[in-house]
C-alpha cells in the first residue's frame, strides 16, 4: 500500500507521511535549501538510525549523527545544551536541520533544540514510537522536563514534515506500543469515537503492530491531532482538548520521577478526568466505565496509589492550563463532546480521586 499523506496546515503548513517502508520520502521532507542535517536520534536505536543517515548521505546532505540518551533522559536541560553545542562546533547555520529519530522524548527534545537554536532552524521528525506517531511529532509543541514539573520549558515549533514509517514499530516492547495506543484512544473520547469501536472489536489488535487495524488507527489519531492543531497552534483555545486525561498524568509522572510511561498515566489521567465530568453531572457513569473498559482492554492502568493524592494535588497547581490560581480541566460532556471545568472545589477534586486511587 502507498503512503498517506496527512496535511497539517496552518500559518506553516507541512505533511505527515504515514506508511510501510516510506524512508525514502525523508530527503523530500528536509527540502533543497538545506545542506547540514544533525540527525538527533536515541543512542539505544543504531538500527533505525543509519538508515536514516544513509538516505539523507545518499541525497547529497551533509549528515552527523547525534546519539542523546534513551527515553525521558534525553528530556534534561543538560542534553539540550549539548546538542546546541554541537550544532554550533558543525556550524549549522538557519538554512540547516535537525532531524529526530526516536520517540516522543527524543523528538521532543530535537523539536526544542531546533526551536531554540539560532532561534529556529528547521526540524524533520521521524517517530519511531506508536506514541510518537500518533502524538508528539505532529503539532509543534517541543520542550523538556525540570525537576519542577513535566514539559515545563519548550516552545511551539512545528516541524517542516513528519515522517511515520510503521515498519519501525515491530521492535517497539509491548509496554511502551501500548503506552501510544492511551493518546489512540483519547482521541477516540475527545473526537473519533470510531477509534474506540475499532479498539473494543479486537483489542488484541489494536496492541499490536501487526494488528488489522494498525494503520487505520495511526491516521485516525493524527487526522484528530492534525485537525486540532491547524485552527490552534498556541493552544489558546481548542487545542487544549488534546491535555485531556493530561492535568493528573503529569503529576504521576513527576510523582514516578518520570519512570512511569506518558501513555500509562494519560490511561489514569482520563479515568479520573472522566469521574470528574461524571461528579461534576456533566457525563454519564456508562461513558465513565468506558473509559475503564477499553483502557483496561489493552493492558493499560486505570488506577493510581490512593496515598499519593496529597502530592499529586500538590503537583497540579503548576499546569499550563491554570489560570491565576485556578485550575482548569478539559472534561467531557459526552464522547466526543470536550468541554471545561474551571476552578473545581477542593471536595470535589479529592472525590473524583477516590475513584482512581487504589
Ligand atoms: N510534543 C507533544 O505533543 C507530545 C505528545 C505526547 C507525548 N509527548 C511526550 O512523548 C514522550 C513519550 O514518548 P514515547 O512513548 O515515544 O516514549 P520514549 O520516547 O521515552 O520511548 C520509549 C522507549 O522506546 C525506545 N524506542 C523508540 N522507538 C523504538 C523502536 N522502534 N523500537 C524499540 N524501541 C524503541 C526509546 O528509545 C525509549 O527507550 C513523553 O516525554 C511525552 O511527554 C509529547
Ligand atoms: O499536543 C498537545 O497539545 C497535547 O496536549 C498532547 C499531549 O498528548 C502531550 O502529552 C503534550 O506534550 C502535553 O502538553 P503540555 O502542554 O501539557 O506539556
Ligand atoms: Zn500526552
Amino acid at each position: 500500500m502507498s503512503e498517506t499523506r496527512i496535511r497539517v496546515g496552518g500559518a506553516e503548513p507541512y505533511d505527515v507521511v504515514v506508511g510501510t517502508g516510506v524512508l525514502g520520502e525523508l530527503p523530500e521532507l528536509v527540502g533543497e535549501r538545506v545542506r547540514t542535517v544533525a540527525v538527533v536520534h536515541a543512542e539505544g536505536l543504531p538500527e533505525i538510525a543509519r538508515p536514516v543517515c544513509g538516505v539523507l548521505e545518499k541525497a547529497g546532505y551533509t549528515v552527523h549523527p547525534l546519539p542523546v540518551p534513551d527515553g525521558e533522559a534525553a528530556k534534561e536541560a543538560g542534553v539540550l545544551a549539548g546538542l546546541w553545542s554541537s550544532f554550533a562546533a558543525l556550524g549549522m547555520t538557519r538554512s540547516d536541520a535537525v532531524v529526530g529519530v526516536g520517540g516522543g522524548a527524543t523528538t521532543d527534545l530535537a523539536g526544542f533544540a531546533a526551536a531554540s537554536f539560532l532561534r529556529g532552524v528547521r526540524a524533520v521528525l521521524v517517530p519511531t514510537t506508536l506514541l510518537g506517531m500518533v502524538d508528539a511529532a505532529v503539532g509543534g509543541k517541543t520542550g523538556i522536563n525540570i525537576p519542577e514539573g513535566k514539559n515545563l520549558v519548550g516552545a511551539f515549533h512545528p516541524p517542516g514534515g513528519v515522517l511515520c514509517d510503521l515498519a519501525t514499530l515491530v521492535t517497539m516492547p509491548r509496554e511502551d506500543y501500548v503506552s501510544g495506543l492511551a493518546e489512540i484512544i483519547k482521541a477516540g473520547f475527545i473526537a473519533d469515537p470510531r477509534i474506540l469501536e475499532l479498539v473494543e472489536e479486537d483489542p488484541a489488535g489494536a496492541a499490536s503492530p501487526d494488528g488489522p487495524h494498525t494503520r487505520e488507527l495511526v491516521e485516525r489519531a493524527i487526522q484528530v491531532k492534525a485537525d486540532v492543531v491547524a485552527s490552534d497552534l498556541k493552544e489558546s483555545g481548542l487545542r487544549e482538548i488534546l491535555n485531556y486525561g493530561h492535568t493528573l498524568a503529569h503529576a504521576i509522572e513527576k510523582a514516578e520521577q518520570y519512570r512511569f510511561r506518558h501513555g500509562h498515566a494519560v490511561a489514569v489521567g482520563m479515568v479520573y478526568a472522566a469521574e470528574l465530568s461524571r461528579l461534576a453531572g456533566r457525563l454519564p457513569a456508562d461513558v465513565v466505565e468506558r473509559h475503564r473498559a477499553v483502557l483496561a482492554s489493552v493492558g493499560l492502568p486505570v488506577s493510581y496509589g490512593a496515598d499519593a493524592w496529597p502530592e499529586l494535588r500538590a503537583t497540579m497547581t503548576i499546569d499550563k492550563k491554570s489560570r491565576g490560581a485556578t485550575l482548569r480541566f478539559v472534561v467531557l460532556d459526552g464522547v466526543a463532546k470536550p468541554g471545561r471545568l474551571e476552578g473545581p472545589d477542593e471536595e470535589l477534586l479529592a472525590a473524583a480521586y477516590r475513584e482512581v486511587g487504589r
